[in-house]
């Protein structure tokens, strides 16, 4: 096993110190370290985060190799800073039984660029009819203890709180796609006036307010841990802010893209800005990024969702809803937050560590913690080529836009994944 010496590395934005990285884990940190056997980093201007922890990332394996597999996904994760990810359930099959979340937690290990940890569907294939075994799941290899039919919504009351009240038995928690469907139908994007002018059908905010409203009094009702993913309205960060002042057990989770992009994209009907949920609009924005200083938003998850250029690339109607985010989500932070390096490492890593139980990240660079870890050169501006990314596929809405921050390294418990911002395997 190699260990490392970084020279003159600013930890979350303190002034430069060197940390000799060894047998998993920091070792030490100071002025002027010596280490004879250990690799060499120049870190002159380099920041050193805590590893990323995605708590929303779709692999794609089983089922759609074609678009992503785990060691591609994987891959990806790392060259955007990761250590960590979920992966969600929306596969084929869907991981609803332990066979398949062991399979998916299997090929994490073999790929060994990141820790995939799979999430298991709530209810069987996603039909939101009967829960799936939570239990067996939980007993599993892979340790599943974040449920969601993410991609759709747990739209039954009464299933819900079932799937409330079984996890509770071990702290699991359901992570809940927040969308009425009967509001969504046929819905192509935010409903608004750009989807009065384009004439698309419209998705409105109250579809996913009224279920985030519903699942915040059932979870309070259960006293059982909900979370709730890409939260995109303004109108939702005040139903969380409500529940959570209440002491109610939610968190909540903003992408990359809802932070920064808006309906006024779907102009181009390029079909790269379709998502679920929609781009929504400047307002909502400014309140996701205010709820995510202030802590209502607990978290940034990707939502990376990868999608063939046969998915993709075809008439707005027909495309498939979803955008890559791994490679590219910590430079959308920077752009939107600044260098705020401890608020980063909170919304990014410690806290989606925590939430998800993953003991081993989260943790920042100091003696004794595991050497999960990120070096990023904030300095560097790069152009986003969809060419050039590891993701299998090509679905990213920042081709060609230049975003701040280069990922240089990522180690996972101390051997490189990333070195001088390339894959090392
Ligand atoms: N977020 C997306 O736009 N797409 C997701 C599933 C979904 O939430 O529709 C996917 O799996 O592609």
């Amino acid at each position: 096993m190699n260990s490392y010496l970084f020279r003159n590395v600013s930890v979350l934005g303190a002034a430069p110190t060197d940390l000799l990285i060894r047998d998993g884990v920091v070792a030490e940190a100071g002025a002027g370290l010596s280490a004879p056997d250990a690799l060499v980093v120049e870190a002159d201007g380099l920041v050193a985060l805590p590893g990323l922890v995605d708590l929303h990332t779709h692999l794609r394996e089983p089922g759609r190799e074609d678009a992503e597999t785990v060691e591609t996904g994987s891959r990806s994760a790392a060259l955007g800073g990761y250590t960590a990810v979920c992966a969600m359930a929306n596969t084929s099959p869907v991981a609803d039984t332990a066979g398949v979340v062991e399979q998916v937690w299997r090929l994490g290990r073999e790929a060994g660029l990141v820790d995939v940890q799979p999430i298991g569907a709530v209810t069987v294939g996603l039909a939101g009819e009967r829960l799936a075994e939570l239990g067996a799941m939980a007993d599993s290899a892979a340790r599943v203890r974040i449920f969601s039919d993410d991609g759709h919504c747990v739209a039954d009351p009464r299933l819900m709180r079932r799937a409330l009240e079984y996890v509770k038995a071990f702290d699991g928690i359901i992570a809940q796609h927040a969308e009425e469907p009967r509001l969504t139908e046929g819905a192509q994007m935010h409903e608004g006036e750009v989807s009065t002018r384009l004439g698309l059908t419209g998705w409105p905010a109250v579809a996913e307010e009224a279920i985030i409203a519903r699942d915040v009094l059932l979870a309070e009702h259960v006293g059982s841990r909900l979370h709730v993913c890409h939260v995109s309205t303004a109108g939702s960060v005040e139903v969380l802010r409500q529940a959570k002042a209440r002491g109610v057990r939610v968190t909540a989770e903003v992408t990359p893209h809802h932070l920064l992009l808006t309906d006024v994209r779907a102009e181009t009907y390029d079909p790269v800005f379709k998502v679920n949920p929609p781009l929504r609009t400047a307002t909502d924005i400014a309140a996701l990024r205010a709820a995510l200083v202030d802590g209502v938003i607990d978290i940034v998850a990707t939502d990376h969702a990868p999608h063939t250029v046969e998915d993709k690339e075809c008439e707005w109607v027909y495309a498939r809803p979803g955008m890559l985010g791994l490679e590219t989500a910590l430079s959308i932070a920077l752009d939107v937050l600044g260098p705020e390096w401890d608020l980063i490492a909170e919304r990014m890593s410690r806290a989606p560590a925590r939430i998800a139980g993953l003991t081993e990240h989260g943790h920042d660079p100091a003696p004794g913690a595991p050497a999960n870890l990120v070096l990023v050169d904030p300095a560097v501006r790069r152009v986003i080529e969809p060419a050039e990314m590891a993701s299998r596929s090509r679905n990213t809405p920042y081709a060609r836009m230049t975003l701040p921050g280069r990922i240089v390294a990522t180690f996972l418990r101390g051997e490189a994944t990333v070195l001088d911002g390339k894959a090392v395997k």
